[in-house]
């Protein structure tokens, strides 16, 4: 039995049951492509919902979202169910994938836009929201972050126990600006928010 709270999140009863259609496409693809660790499938709500749906809470003004290296839909379909009226952006290279978030995009009736290719081949979004979750050192998402942001634009990236050494890595090439919250699903991560990112 999920526990399906979504603490400090005020949802309708039609977002909670379009994240639980999002939920079951998941265990049904994961058996074909990997989409979540198998060791994850169990707990999908709050290993992946909760997790993707506290970046949500992050920022709720915006008017465009990129989620990079989006895979499954982690965090970028979570946020397209929980903010409707953000225009999201889905980045993912693997093309199996993004056959998912094409299905999961019609069966839920989302109108995220997917974009099949690498985020180096990309131009640059001019996103008020660049999201990646488990994509690469944040010293690589940084970069990213710096080109496809709008000026005014905020990255939000969820890091586990390393992101101190992760943060002092990224500060020999990059200035920016960081404000650090807890993660609701496991007391050893963080979540990145990251603002005003320059090369140094
Ligand atoms: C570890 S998975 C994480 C997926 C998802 N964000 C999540 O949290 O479950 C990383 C994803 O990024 C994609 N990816 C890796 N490098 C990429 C690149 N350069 N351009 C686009 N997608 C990339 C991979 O295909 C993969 O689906």
């Amino acid at each position: 039995m999920m526990d399906l709270d979504l603490p400090g999140m005020d949802v309708s009863r039609e977002t909670r049951e379009r994240l639980l259609a999002y939920v079951e496409l998941l265990r049904k693809w994961t058996k074909r492509i990997n989409l979540i660790a198998p060791s994850t499938a169990g707990d999908v709500w709050q290993r992946h919902i909760l997790d993707s749906a506290q970046l949500a809470t992050l920022h709720q003004g915006g008017r465009t979202w990129g989620d990079l290296g989006s895979g499954g839909g982690l965090p970028g379909l979570v946020v397209a169910i929980l903010q409707p009226g953000c225009r999201v952006t889905l980045v993912e290279s693997d093309a199996r994938k993004c056959a998912f978030l094409q299905t999961a995009r019609r069966e839920l009736g989302l109108s995220v836009e997917i974009l099949s290719c690498r985020i180096e081949d990309l131009a640059p979004l001019g996103a008020d929201v660049v999201s990646a979750r488990a994509l690469a050192p944040l010293t690589d998402l940084i970069g990213f972050a710096a080109l496809h942001l709008a000026p005014d634009g905020i990255a939000l990236f969820p890091k586990g126990r390393q992101a101190a050494a992760e943060i002092a890595a990224a500060r020999a090439s990059w200035d920016f600006a960081l404000t650090e919250f807890p993660s609701m699903t496991d007391p050893e991560a963080r979540i990145l928010k990251i603002e005003r990112p320059r090369r140094v």
